[in-house]
């Protein structure tokens, strides 16, 4: 490779890096595996070494991703918070242990042995025995305030027990959220249609950052914690200190032990990769590190991690099984899903017996053939996924997986469009899977809520005939819907009631109902804000429509061609003669949410964006109230150009966060 495309190779890896930090801490919504972001760590970490010309202290090789959002105050910290080198076997361990040996000139070393809890860390400071402020790692040198959170966490001490604790101090430790936290979570997401978080890591990364405390105390996060810091601790080495945290009423691992040799670090590898399995939170690895506080400040640190401390990584849990068929499964959008069925497997407490082959691309890269073993993991997060065919165990006569080239269901020639993965089927009126999934969408919780209405229903109603496209919900009668074998008395009627009811649903809930490919719930609320009303919609042309804020030009078209269907606008036709709604209502750009539940607020300064008191009624219109001067009672101060400085210097004195317009608008939700 000549050296302009390496520079190009580090350029796009620290790019891509940075991109996947900011989804994975700030977002707690990764895109990409653990394993594949390690890959592309690595390559850089190569690439940098081989290349010293190159390096740049800001490289993501050298610093901690960052976790720091938008709508907390940030405090410094005292000491850099870092992350921790990886290892991923014991010999790696005696690397790390011979390092320690040479770099302390021989003297005996004592190491303790301790769990990786996978959650997201956090730093407490105590004054005089109370909590006083809690703060996420941030981007090392300084994080986001979130005590108030923190402080809804039970097995957090507000006040220390016990005796012996220094006047003021650090103490760090993980954020988790328990296995039974954690599903409960999902499941009540998965219920609202809301997007599920992958594993507790970012479920507990995600909760720590909400806005609303109340919600934080009521999804149950719990925290462990592993390392003191202070000028006046009790004692000179990690392991007594935590033992007298513990004490002070911290909640320290029963793990945690100190090991004097090679072997007992190997024994004790052993022993948790399987006894992990049954504690009640998720740990990706163990944390070995030196014992005496002297030798740790000997060996010091690197920008990124502590020299006197490394990670040993838990292999993510992977079973080999046999591949029974693939299967194509065809989405609302018409989008084909191949499958993976297979001979069920236990992986990680779970029985796995479908896992998703995402596109006709991954078929072919992993190069699936018939009857084949194959790998199938999970790390923690909750999709298995197929990560690689055990070739050898092939049979010689087995022939490659092929991706269909019809529709699974109607038959249909597929197409791919440019630039894009997927493979769809065009028929999109005349496809059954794509018009029960379009039902079913129209129905969900976050668009019409019609109750009673579910993936099976939805089937059974255009099964019967009764309903052939959505705006045939509205003519149903109590008789047709008890012809239904699944349906009876009641829940006719509360299907009934449901769909009455969804007559009043906002316009913007409407348009995203409608399906309209590309149109997602945020970009329908812009529209429906912009746009106000769907005959003038359905005759915007495609260069008016593209200029709405995060439109563009491709959702433009998408919008113009929908409309262009006689189909479909003989459907808004129908749905507008039933009374569904067709105009945004007259109360302002706002619909009613309780975002802002409970929290009062100041107002301060000139806008640009909205007047004051268009701010005023976005505040009450999401559960919020105003309130006309800085107390102890204030939640926040929304600022403009030009604060008056009295107002400044008291949300100063009293640590009132102070947020500008666009912070606000980010919280409810209209950024
Ligand atoms: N999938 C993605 O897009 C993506 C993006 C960024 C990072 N990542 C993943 O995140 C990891 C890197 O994150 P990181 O820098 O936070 O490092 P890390 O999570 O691997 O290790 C450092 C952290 O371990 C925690 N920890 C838990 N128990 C501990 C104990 N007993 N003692 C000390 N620390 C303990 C601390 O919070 C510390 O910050 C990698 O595994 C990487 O794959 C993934
Ligand atoms: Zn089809």
């Amino acid at each position: 490779m000549d050296t302009e495309k390496i520079h190009d190779e580090i350029t796009r890896l620290r790019r891509e890096i940075e991109r996947h930090n900011h989804s994975y801490y700030v977002d707690n919504a990764p895109t990409v595996s653990d394993h594949d972001f390690d890959i592309l760590m690595k390559r850089l970490e190569e690439l940098e070494k081989e290349h010293p010309e190159w390096d740049d202290p800001d490289s993501p090789t050298h610093r901690v991703g960052s976790d720091l959002s938008k709508g907390f105050v940030q405090a410094p910290h005292i000491h850099p918070m870092l992350s921790l080198g990886n290892t991923y076997s014991v010999g790696e361990v005696d690397e790390f242990l011979g390092r320690l040996r040479d770099s302390l000139n021989g003297q005996p070393v004592t190491i303790v042995g301790e769990m990786k809890f996978d959650g997201t860390s956090i730093s407490l400071i105590y004054e005089h025995g109370r909590l006083v402020r809690a703060v996420t790692r941030g981007d090392g040198e300084k994080g986001d305030v979130v005590t108030d959170n923190v402080r809804t966490i039970r097995s957090i001490p507000l006040h220390l027990q016990g005796e012996g604790w220094p006047e003021s101090f650090e103490i760090r430790g993980e954020i988790v959220l328990p296995w039974k936290a954690f599903d409960r979570l999902n499941s009540e997401r998965e219920f609202q249609e809301e997007p599920l978080f992958a594993n507790p890591r970012n479920a507990a990364a995600g909760t720590l950052k909400l806005l609303n405390p109340a919600e934080v105390a009521r999804r149950g996060l719990d925290a462990y914690f592993y390392y003191l810091i202070g000028d006046n601790l009790p004692c000179d080495t990690h392991y007594e200190n935590m033992q007298q945290a513990r004490s002070w009423g911290f909640k320290v691992s029963d793990a945690m032990t100190r090991l004097n040799s090679l072997e007992a670090v190997d024994a004790y590898i052993n022993h948790w990769d399987k006894a992990r399995k049954e504690l009640p939170v998720a740990t990706d690895g163990l944390v070995f590190k030196v014992d005496s506080l002297r030798q740790q400040l000997n060996l010091g640190t690197t920008a990124k991690s502590p020299r006197w401390a490394i990670a040993y990584k838990f292999q993510a849990e992977r079973a080999l099984t046999r591949l029974r068929f693939v299967s194509f499964e065809v989405g609302r959008t018409g989008v084909i899903t191949p499958v993976a069925n297979l001979e069920p497997v236990l992986l990680s407490g779970t029985i796995v017996k479908r896992a998703s082959l995402h596109n006709a691309d991954i078929i072919q890269s992993l190069d699936i053939h018939q009857d084949d073993m194959l790998y199938v993991e999970k790390g923690g997060e909750i999709i298995p996924k197929i990560t690689g065919v055990d070739t050898d165990s092939r049979r010689p006569d087995a022939t490659p997986v092929e991706f269909v080239d019809r529709c699974p269901s109607c038959g249909s020639p597929l197409t791919r469009l440019e630039g894009e993965a997927a493979w769809v089927c065009p028929n999109k009126y005349g496809c059954s899977p794509q018009i029960i999934g379009r039902l079913e969408h129209f129905v969900g919780r976050r668009m019409m809520n019609i109750d009673g209405i579910g993936e099976e229903i939805s089937a059974d109603l255009f099964a019967s005939g009764l309903v052939k496209d959505i705006a045939d919900l509205y003519s149903l009668t109590y008789e047709q819907l008890t012809t239904l074998e699944r349906l009876g008395h009641k829940s006719a009627l509360n299907i009934l009631h449901s769909i009455d009811e969804s007559r009043k649903v906002p316009f913007e809930r409407v348009i995203y109902a409608l399906s309209i490919p590309y149109v997602g719930e945020t970009i329908a609320k812009k529209i429906a804000r912009s746009v106000r009303d769907i005959d003038r919609l359905m005759s915007m042309p495609a260069g008016e429509l593209a200029s709405i804020e995060n439109v563009g030009p491709r959702i433009a078209d998408s919008i113009v061609e929908f409309f262009a269907e006689p189909v479909n606008r003989s459907i808004v036709e129908r749905l507008r003669q039933a009374g569904v709604t067709m105009s945004a209502s007259e109360d302002t750009a706002g619909t009613q949410t309780d975002l802002l539940n409970g929290k009062t607020f100041v107002i301060s300064g000139v806008f640009t964006r909205h007047s004051r008191d268009q701010y005023k009624e976005l505040i009450e219109l999401n559960g919020g109230k105003n309130t006309g001067s800085i107390s102890k009672k204030t939640d926040f101060v929304l600022a403009g150009d030009n604060m008056g400085p009295a107002k400044l210097e008291k949300a100063a004195k009293l640590g009132v966060p102070i947020i500008d317009e666009d912070t606000f608008l980010r919280m409810i939700g209209q950024e």
